[in-house]
């Protein structure tokens, strides 16, 4: 059964959609990442598989329900992007307060070793850095054993140590059989992860795959320059993307940086001032929209 689904939804606030006519399922057993910039959409997507939020059109189905409705969020688990912990409560009592609410729950002193945190269980909350705060804000989504778990930007603050070990958790985790969804910017982090890649940009999917096929699209670089012929250039194959910058010269995103500078000499075409690099994460999910295009006027 399928655990979570979004038919043809839309969200708005005010006019702008923050998603856009976006259907995707979310199967059992898979660890989907939710790619995307800022604004992209993906915590307004998360808030309304938990029934945060009402789509403005379409329709949203957990566990087969509505979301709103308390009932058909009891297998659900969920970490916000930022969430409040009371400060004067200890690591220990606010899991045990938290899975007071469960019948199948995880053990406390189980869940803090899992999530690194059997050491602070006697420390006060207000007492944790960031970054154990954020641990666990991330531990408590688990403590009901839940079947699906929603993770917005569950590394914000951690250290690099911090980030894969929360990686490990979040694996040994799914390995034991939960379904998560867990949103980022950072590529390196849906692929030290996800089996599922969906890239959001302005509200709409525009990549939906394998790990492997969605990092091999994105995995471009830059190839600035000058040249007289940049429309040419654009055609040429393995250019994915073409923007006019303000100096005049162009940026080419290209799958082989290489291969275009061998075939721009092959070709002949004229060319000054050349540079490469690779793409940022912004750059590559342009490169992912539709061809190339040469968007500005010199
Ligand atoms: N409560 C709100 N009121 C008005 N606009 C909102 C609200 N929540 C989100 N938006 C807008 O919806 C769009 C999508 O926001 P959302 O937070 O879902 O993006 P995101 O991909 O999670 O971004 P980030 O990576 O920065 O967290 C943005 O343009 C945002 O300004």
């Amino acid at each position: 059964m399928t655990l979570a689904s979004l038919l043809d939804v839309t969200r708005r606030f005010g006019e702008a959609p923050a998603l856009d006519h976006v259907t995707l399922d979310i199967e059992p057993g898979t660890l989907v990442g939710l790619l995307g910039p800022n604004g992209a959409g993906k915590s307004t997507l998360l808030s309304l598989v938990a029934g945060l939020r009402r789509p403005t059109s379409g329709t949203v189905t957990l566990f087969g329900g509505d979301p709103r409705d308390h009932r058909n969020r009891r297998a659900l688990g969920v970490t916000p992007q930022e969430s409040a912990l009371p400060p004067t409560l200890r690591v220990g009592e606010v899991i045990d307060y938290v899975g007071a609410h469960f019948d199948q729950r995880m053990p406390t002193a189980e869940l803090a070793a899992e999530f690194g945190l059997g050491d602070l269980l006697r420390k006060q909350t207000g007492a944790l850095s960031g970054g154990q705060r954020r641990r666990l804000s991330v531990a408590l989504a688990f403590v009901r054993r839940p079947r699906l778990v929603l993770l917005d930007e569950p590394t914000t603050g951690l250290d690099v140590d911090g980030r894969r070990a929360l990686w490990d958790a979040v694996r040994r985790q799914h390995e034991a059989g939960a379904t998560l969804v867990l949103t980022s910017h950072h590529l390196e982090e849906i692929e030290a992860l996800a089996e599922r890649v969906i890239v959001l940009a302005s509200g709409r999917i525009i990549a939906d795959d394998t790990l492997e096929s969605v990092v091999g699209r994105v995995g471009v670089s830059q190839v600035r320059l000058r040249s007289a012929e940049s429309d040419r250039i654009a055609s040429l194959p393995g250019v994915t993307h073409a923007e006019r910058n303000d100096d005049g010269s162009v940026t080419f995103s290209a799958r082989d940086a290489d291969e275009l500078v061998v075939a721009l000499v092959h070709a002949g075409v004229p060319f000054t001032d050349l540079a490469i690099r690779g793409a940022t994460l912004e750059e590559a999910f342009l490169s992912l929209t539709d061809g190339p295009i040469l968007e500005r006027a010199s």
